[in-house]
């Protein structure tokens, strides 16, 4: 099974990149495009994200063997029903939603019958929209795919070809063990962002300009994350809310910890837990996993 004809339903961060990577490094894929917002549409049209901009998603995903859905993880079940009666019948669909067992459900109501695998390129930015795309966003990045049990094996193998063909490296697993390891490595991390960046800003005694002056070092980080996008986030939040929870439970019972060796003065306590993240991000490092480009995601556009 090849891939020879590509539709990308929703324009932005994640849709554009997909076409811009497709141009760059898979330009034998016809690519072909669809978002609600018609001034995504327009932008589209001027970056030439996709080779076909289509006004109506049917004309989309009509003649499409890979459709993959890049829109916010609540709209997935909408985006799906809006393309169901034009999808041609040995179609693929995927999608690059950052949570995977409820947008799974959501697409096999939409579209019984039909070849779903879903995936989640593990790549991105704080930023969004169609400006925000760029070519190398997948390269050297996990791209993670969750099949159903009952997945044809040559679609699985045509969707993980296509994601290597685009850079990136691809991993299987199952849709409720992705949920749990992006909880506690993506989602919670994105939630402490934005819950230090809210609390900063909430102090009524802090003013604004001093939050700003004073952001060098670990705030200013947190700064970048918690500039995501809102629409975007809190679907994740709603959609892996089991997972979360779980991993927000452990989060907070260490958090406690932390908090009573900072009041009885456990130093030692302390010291161990630092040493301990320490030698993580150490690793993390020597495996490459890390991405050292200042800026990244803003330099190298189109
Ligand atoms: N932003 C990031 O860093 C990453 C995002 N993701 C996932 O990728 C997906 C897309 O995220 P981004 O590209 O960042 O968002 P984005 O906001 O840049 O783009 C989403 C686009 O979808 C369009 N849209 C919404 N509902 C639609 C519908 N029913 N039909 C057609 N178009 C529709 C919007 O108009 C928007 O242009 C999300 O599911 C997100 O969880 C995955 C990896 C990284
Ligand atoms: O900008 C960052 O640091 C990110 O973490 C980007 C990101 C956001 C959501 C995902 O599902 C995957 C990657």
């Amino acid at each position: 099974m090849t891939i020879t004809r590509l539709a990308i339903i929703g324009l932005g961060l994640l849709g554009g990149s997909i076409g811009l990577a497709v141009r760059e490094h898979a330009g034998a894929i016809a690519t072909a495009g669809y978002d609600r917002d018609p001034r995504v549409r327009e932008k589209a049209r001027e970056r030439g994200l996709v080779g076909t901009v289509c006004d109506n998603p049917a004309d989309a995903v009509r003649d499409a063997d890979l459709v993959v859905l890049c829109v916010p993880v609540g709209a997935m079940e909408e985006a799906a029903r809006e393309i169901a009666g034009a999808l041609s019948p040995h179609a693929i669909v995927s999608d690059v939603g950052s949570s995977k067992q409820s947008v799974a459900e959501a697409l096999e109501r939409a579209l019984p019958g039909v070849c779903i695998i879903p995936a989640h390129p593990v790549a991105g930015t704080e930023q969004s929209g169609p400006e925000a795309g760029f070519a190398s966003l997948f390269t050297n990045r996990w791209c993670i795919l969750t099949p159903p049990d009952d997945a044809e094996e040559e679609a699985v193998a045509a969707l993980s070809g296509f994601w290597t063909s685009l850079g990136a490296r691809v991993e299987i697993m199952e849709a409720a063990h992705h949920d749990l390891v992006l909880a506690v490595t993506s989602h919670i991390p994105h939630l402490i962002a934005f819950t230090i960046v809210g609390t900063a800003s909430d102090l009524e005694d802090v003013t604004r300009s001093e939050v700003i002056k004073y952001s060098a070092g670990g705030f200013r980080d947190f700064t970048r994350i918690a500039a995501s996008d809102p629409v975007m986030w809190r679907d994740v939040f709603l959609s892996n809310r089991p997972a979360v929870l779980e991993m927000l439970g452990r989060f907070t019972e260490d958090l406690t910890a932390l908090q009573r060796a900072i009041r009885s003065g456990d130093g030692e306590a302390l010291h161990d837990l630092f040493s301990r993240t320490r030698a993580i991000r150490r690793a993390v490092i020597e495996e490459g996993q890390d991405d050292e480009r200042p800026d990244f995601g803003r330099e190298d556009h189109g």
